[in-house]
């Protein structure tokens, strides 16, 4: 257990620009819990064997990517190379000589708020007892405090009554008719986003796809003004002082006046289509039921004020900001680290095109095709597995608690660092490797259920992602239709893909990669179609369901 739980101290409140360890805790670059963009600085696993509480804070300016530097190339996955080994020789040096104290700084800036102690969980049954087993007893703790400004009491950040009443409400909202009425709109969201390939295929133009993926799925507000206050969210997170609520600085400050000049533009936004709305609602005659959805306007915000919840405008709000936040920045994380994984296994590639040859042809997809699009979705499991989104799930603990054989107090600030988990030797095998094979086609859907907590792509116990099926179908509806149409390489001479993280895993400089129309090939008969072989034992429709039953049950226990 001990090596899984690891002790981080780091003073919220230091300046980013020193190094600062405590004497006390033995350290060993690992890979990266949180690297967080607007500074050097990463987390480090300590060993909690060595560790010893309540020492002086420290923060540790170094950062490392799997055993690697941020800054390094994404990995290929798989065999060292020489440069690796003697790279890690070094960084295992340099631990060395962190762990003796020889770069340790005494804390004279004067800006240290105090110590503040960060527990790091990579394993799989203590992130089980947390979020599952034991949820009540813990709290978004500095994810609320970091996003209050941006979400409010919206689910997310949202704690203790108000969360168990609005997710009660909000739940419903996602159901699969709801569901199946969104695939129409990621298919021609995904069209528009091909029209402009098609343009830059014709004139030989390299393209930056996380931008445009970002561009697909968001679609109700201005791109910026979302992102100002988004990227503003993350570096509060990492700020040493919070500038934000010093009363003059916030209104002279320029970064500080655009960040609140785009809240109050998406505020706006959003109470107008609230008020639009609650005018619609009322002159409807539909009777509110369980699966309740207007064919004109299939909308969640439609859903919420149809179900006649008393609820406030403010509230409303948070949640729709919430949902917005949470429904395109981590989708759009997903398609870019999926585009970059293809990049480098053109036979994964071949055989997704494969698939979506001879499911889709020319058609748009519908419901159906998702139960049917099974290789597609390996991909997308398998790429959620190598880049979590978020890479860390942020708790507090409402009460002293044990998490395996190690006591902890109440207040203790706890990162599952499903990057961790998701990568660890020990758990999978080729664990750096982007293998979708690893899971089954006529296995079910890979989620923390059935893989025992070791593979948390939307998180685990009542606070589980409720947008796990709707984001599943965006991005299988978004990759099938993209590779359909198009081959994909990295763009010659651009830029090594470098990952950074906040809220969700981005690239540094872009991923800008060159698109060509792919030639449709004649329509053989092949005999390389396991991906669509049936078990003889199971009649399709019983998978069929079993699949469907399979996503359903995940959305309706979220
Ligand atoms: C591939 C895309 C997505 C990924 C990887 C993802 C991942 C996650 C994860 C890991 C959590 C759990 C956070 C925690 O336990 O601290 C979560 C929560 C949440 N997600 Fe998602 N999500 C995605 C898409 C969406 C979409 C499309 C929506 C909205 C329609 C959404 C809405 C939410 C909300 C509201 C919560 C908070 C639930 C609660 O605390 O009760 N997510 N998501």
């Amino acid at each position: 257990m001990a090596s899984h739980l690891t002790l981080l101290h780091a003073p919220p409140l230091s300046i980013p620009t020193k190094t600062f360890h405590s004497k006390h805790i033995a350290i060993k670059p690992l890979k990266p819990t949180l690297n967080f963009p607007s500074s050097s600085s990463s987390f480090f696993q300590c060993s909690s064997k060595t560790t010893h509480r309540g020492s002086s804070s420290s923060f540790i300016a170094y950062s490392s990517s799997n055993g690697r530097s941020s800054n390094d190339s994404v990995d290929d996955a798989g065999v060292k190379s020489v440069e690796q080994l003697v790279e890690e020789k070094k960084r295992a040096e340099l631990s060395a000589r962190i762990a003796s104290g020889e770069f340790t700084v005494k804390q004279e800036s004067g800006l240290n708020f105090g110590p503040k102690s960060f527990l790091i969980v990579s394993d799989p049954a203590i992130a089980k007892h947390i979020l599952k087993d034991n949820a009540k007893g813990y709290s978004k703790g500095i994810l609320a405090e970091i996003l209050d400004f941006v979400m409010g009491k919206g689910l997310i950040p949202a704690d203790g009554e108000i969360w168990k009443v609005r997710r009660r409400t909000i739940v419903p909202a996602l159901h699969l008719k709801f569901v199946a009425a969104m695939i129409g709109l990621f298919g021609q969201a995904t069209d528009r986003l091909c029209k402009k390939l098609d343009a830059a295929a014709s004139d030989g133009e390299d393209v930056e796809m996380e931008s445009l993926f970002s561009r697909l799925t968001l679609d109700i507000i201005g791109k910026a003004a979302v992102y100002t206050v988004l990227r503003e969210a993350e570096d509060r997170s990492v700020s040493p002082i919070p500038v934000w609520d010093l009363p003059i600085w916030k209104d002279i400050s320029p970064r500080q006046r655009k960040v609140a000049a785009a809240l109050k533009l998406v505020n706006d936004t959003l109470n107008n289509l609230i008020a639009i709305c609650k005018r619609m609602v009322d002159e409807e005659e539909l009777q509110f039921h369980e699966e309740y959805m207007n064919e004109q306007d299939p909308s969640i915000l439609h859903f919420l004020l149809a179900s006649g919840d008393d609820v406030t405008s403010k509230q409303l709000r948070d949640d729709l900001m919430t949902m917005l936040i949470a429904g395109h920045e981590t989708s759009a994380a997903v398609l870019t680290w999926t585009f970059y994984l293809l990049s480098k296994e053109p036979s994964v590639m071949s055989k997704l095109q494969e698939e979506v040859d001879s499911v889709l042809g020319d058609r748009f997809p519908t419901i159906e095709d998702m139960k049917k699009l099974k290789y597609t979705t390996r991909v997308i499991n398998e790429s959620l597995r190598l880049y979590p989104q978020p890479p860390v799930l942020i708790r507090r603990s409402l009460d002293n608690d044990v998490l395996g054989e190690y006591p902890i107090k109440r207040g203790e600030d706890i990162f599952i660092s499903v990057w961790n988990l998701h990568r660890s030797p020990t758990l999978w095998d080729g664990a750096d490797k982007f293998d979708p094979e690893r899971w089954p086609l006529d296995g079910p859907n890979p989620n923390e259920t059935n893989q025992n907590f070791k593979y948390l792509p939307f998180g685990g116990g009542p606070r589980k992602c409720i947008g796990d099926m709707f984001a599943s179908y965006e991005t299988i509806v978004a990759l099938a239709m993209l590779v359909r149409r198009f081959n994909f390489q990295m763009a010659i001479g651009a830029p090594p893909v470098v990952m950074t993280t906040g809220a969700t895993i981005h690239t540094t400089q872009g991923l800008n990669m060159t698109v060509t129309r792919r030639t449709k090939p004649p329509i053989v008969p092949s005999l390389q179609m396991s991906t669509l072989e049936v078990d003889p034992s199971i009649s399709i429709s019983d998978k069929e369901e079993i699949g469907q039953k399979d996503q359903v049950y995940q959305a309706q226990n979220s």
